[in-house]
């Protein structure tokens, strides 16, 4: 059977539909899934995006039986990851002629994916527009959905968003139109959206700031279902889904000799500002019990500081940590930080504590599991005062968990 169904004139659906139970993300898909491609035969003929690469071979000879690879002029990447990007690799060797279309991430991680290094790639900023003569589209790039060379594309003329991961869901069918659905499709594309959106919501946001000016008739997303109706309700529901919730608070708690770690403590909560979380900095030293046991009881996410001095914390700070074991702590995040020399012994201390008190303790294996995240080492180590890649990590750590705060 040809894979190939119309979305709209010289636009098609080429992908392949794995209904299976798929192996995904730490879990099993009970319903399968599809890995949508499409084809838009155009003067420049043009697919966006492939699918798994396990499919590889079947899809090139679906294709080929469309068009002659030859002819095609651009693959658009949406996404990297090989279940999208995956058939790349099979395609590429017959479409000598197609340059590849992504972002300069996108680009960095194909070539030494799949070794295209010469491969011509077309590189893609927001907003660019590319004429595939007949049809123009144009780029929007959505970092952390799914993952951060990721970008939507928007034809111009069909008025559809191809927006790979996002907005998709995992069934496996045939009846590809969201209207022709046999069940209600919004707990699969609900559940899709909590597992690999939810955890980058704030880039929701910015994706739905972006695409807000299109005129959008359809999405066609990179699985399950494409939506030719409804189409708004949809994007609402990313917007309810993704909007910052609740009033949450922090407070950061540390112990200092000459103020490297206040300096830390207030970049920290500068990160934490601008995702809107009411915070207190309090400095352990001159704060009375009262007020340190005030904070702690009353915060979603406590940060605990000190500098190290001869391979130890500094001031009272491991009073206050001591006391956090007689406290029921358990839904709080905590993060440990300090200002150091050479080893900063204090700030793994002060880890080893928290992960007694019974609270979340959010380190760099926990961002990786939960958001996919590579760039932000916790807990947060500072040498000395923080100045420049220093700085923007406080900030940036203040901000990520502002970001796990209004989940
Ligand atoms: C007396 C003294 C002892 C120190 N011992 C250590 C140490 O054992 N390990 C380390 O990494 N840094 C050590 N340091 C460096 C401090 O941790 C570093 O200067 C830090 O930035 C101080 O931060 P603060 O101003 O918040 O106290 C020491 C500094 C002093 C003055």
């Amino acid at each position: 059977m040809l894979n190939k169904l119309e979305i709209a004139p010289n636009a098609y659906w080429v992908g392949y539909v794995d209904d299976r139970k798929v192996p995904f993300h730490r879990l099993i898909l009970e319903k399968g899934t599809t890995y949508n491609s499409y084809f838009l035969d155009t003067e420049k003929p043009t697919l966006i995006d492939t699918v798994d690469i396990e499919f590889g071979k079947v899809f090139v000879e679906n294709l080929s039986q469309i068009i002659d690879p030859m002819k095609l002029a651009y693959i658009v990447i949406n996404h990297v990851e090989p279940d999208h990007a995956g058939a790349l690799p099979a395609l590429i060797s017959k479409a000598k002629n197609a340059k590849i279309v992504t972002t300069a991430l996108g680009a960095e991680e194909l070539k030494n994916m799949f070794r295209l290094h010469n491969r011509e790639f077309v590189i893609i900023k927001d907003g660019d527009t590319l004429d595939i003569g007949g049809k123009t589209l144009q780029f929007f790039e959505t970092p952390y959905l799914h993952t951060e060379e990721t970008m939507v594309t928007y034809c111009v003329e069909d008025k559809i968003l191809y927006p790979c991961d996002q907005f998709s869901s995992h069934v496996a069918t045939y009846e590809l139109f969201n209207d022709l659905a046999k069940e209600d499709i919004s707990p699969d594309f609900n559940v899709y959206y909590q597992l690999i959106m939810h955890p980058h919501r704030p880039y929701v946001q910015d994706m739905l700031q972006k695409i807000s000016g299109l005129d959008i008739q359809m999405i066609a997303p990179s699985h399950g279902y494409i939506l030719r109706t409804e189409v708004e309700k949809y994007i609402k529901a990313y917007d309810e889904m993704s909007k910052p919730k609740g009033d949450k608070k922090a407070a950061i708690l540390f112990s200092t000799m000459t103020g490297n770690t206040t300096k830390v403590a207030k970049l920290i909560a500068e990160g934490l500002e601008e995702k809107g979380i009411e915070f207190r900095i309090i400095n352990v030293d001159n704060a009375d019990q009262e007020t340190i046991k005030e904070a702690i009881l009353e915060s979603d996410a406590l940060f605990l500081g000190s500098s190290t001095r001869y391979a130890d914390m500094v001031g009272k700070l491991e009073d206050v940590l001591k006391e956090l074991r007689n406290m029921d702590l358990s839904e709080k995040l905590a993060i440990a930080f300090g200002s150091y020399g050479w080893s900063g012994e204090a700030i793994q201390v002060i880890q080893d504590y928290l992960m007694t008190s019974g609270m979340k303790v959010v380190d760099s294996s926990l961002l990786i599991k939960s958001t996919g995240m590579t760039h932000i080492q916790l807990p947060l180590r500072i040498k000395f005062a923080p100045a420049d890649e220093g700085v923007d990590q406080c900030v940036e750590v203040g901000k990520v968990i502002g970001d796990l705060l209004i989940a």
